[in-house]
């Protein structure tokens, strides 16, 4: 557990791609016809999309290896911001320490940045060949273009699969990452917890203070769920006031400690903030031990269930309290009631 100081630059891009990493697997292959039809138009043996990973560091082409070699040139054009052409790898000295270079395998490497909608870089389109060659203006502009295309295939993903106000995924994405997730963890044997949390009196927030303050505590709420819980963990907005967080390999004893982190986030920012509100939350817990094959929406339904029991109970304790403090306070008043 731990709570990185993010600009929100890097905030928004460990969202983009923490979501859309799940996704690259489905990724690639939407990028199948786009990298067919690059190799045909290049006539080169090997194109690709590769995506950036937010754990994977910008590794320089020294400290590559064989199998992820092919990210060194990806790093390369990262670093150059731009798109990237080298016609003979053997002749370009930033190139004489890799291991793909070594045996002479890539003589010729093009790579055009694909971004975001913020500008932020989130992969590369790749041109690979075993002999070196020329690339003209006509073919920069050719291969920019095709990267536009890339672009346009992420931000239908973008928009199918996040949620626009919070940067979080939505319902959509949410279920899909957590979906993958929890079968890798199936297949591995390992535990998944899941958090299904509701806001309480968010309406209030809404009608006393308006719409758009009602947006910000929206906003706020995911920004500490997603500082509170871990990068690897998946955090969606459902809908409305509600939002999920899916633990890959946690059990239920490290989900308590990870909600009592969140707990003290969010008491922290209810003392720092100077609105005349406070966030409050119930939740609801299930974890994939007490059923021999959950589903997510297995998962969902159980904690959504807890969290609903839970919300009710805290809102019968809050109307017994009420009713106690009033007995205490209006002990005349009662008499005149009867
Ligand atoms: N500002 C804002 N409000 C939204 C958005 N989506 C849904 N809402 C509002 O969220 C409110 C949710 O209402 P409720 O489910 O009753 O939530 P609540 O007041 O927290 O009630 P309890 O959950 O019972 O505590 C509704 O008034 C919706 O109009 C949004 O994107 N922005």
């Amino acid at each position: 557990m731990k709570m990185p100081e993010m600009s929100p630059r890097d905030f928004y891009q460990v969202n983009a791609l923490h979501a859309f990493s799940l996704f690259a697997s489905s990724a690639e292959m939407r990028f199948e016809r786009l990298t067919r039809l690059a190799k045909r138009l290049f006539n080169v043996p090997v194109a690709f999309v590769s995506l950036a990973d937010a754990h994977r560091p910008w590794l320089s082409s020294k400290h590559d290896n064989a199998a992820d070699g092919r990210h060194a040139f990806f790093s390369e054009a990262a670093a150059a911001d731009k798109l990237l052409v080298v016609p003979d790898t053997v002749l370009d000295e930033r190139f004489q320490d890799h291991p793909l270079i070594g045996d002479a395998s890539v003589r010729f490497y093009a790579g055009c940045p694909i971004r975001v909608g913020n500008g932020d870089q989130l992969g590369t389109l790749c041109l690979l060949d075993n002999q070196p060659r020329a690339f003209n203006d006509d073919d920069q502009a050719l291969l920019r273009d095709l990267a536009k295309m890339a672009e346009q295939e992420l931000f239908a993903m973008e928009l199918a699969t996040i949620d626009e106000l919070t940067r979080v995924p939505n319902r959509r994405g949410f279920e899909a990452m957590a979906e993958q997730a929890l079968s890798l963890c199936k297949r591995l044997d390992k535990p998944v917890s899941l958090f299904y949390f509701d806001l309480d009196l968010f309406k209030q927030i809404n009608d006393r203070f308006g719409h758009a303050e009602g947006d910000r505590a929206l906003q706020d709420f995911s920004t500490i769920l997603t500082r509170s819980f871990r990068q690897s963990d998946i955090i969606g907005r459902l809908g409305g006031d509600e939002f999920a967080v899916l633990l890959p390999n946690t059990n239920q004893q490290q989900a308590e400690v990870a909600l009592r982190c969140l707990d003290k986030a969010i008491r922290q920012h209810n003392r720092a903030s100077k609105r005349d509100y406070k966030l409050h939350y119930s939740v609801g817990f299930s974890d994939s031990h007490t059923e021999a094959t959950p589903t997510i929406g297995d998962l969902m339904q159980r904690a959504d269930a807890r969290m609903f029991e839970n919300k009710k109970a805290h809102a019968q304790q809050s109307a017994g309290a009420l009713t106690m403090l009033l007995n205490l306070l209006l002990p005349t008043q009662r008499k005149y009631r009867h």
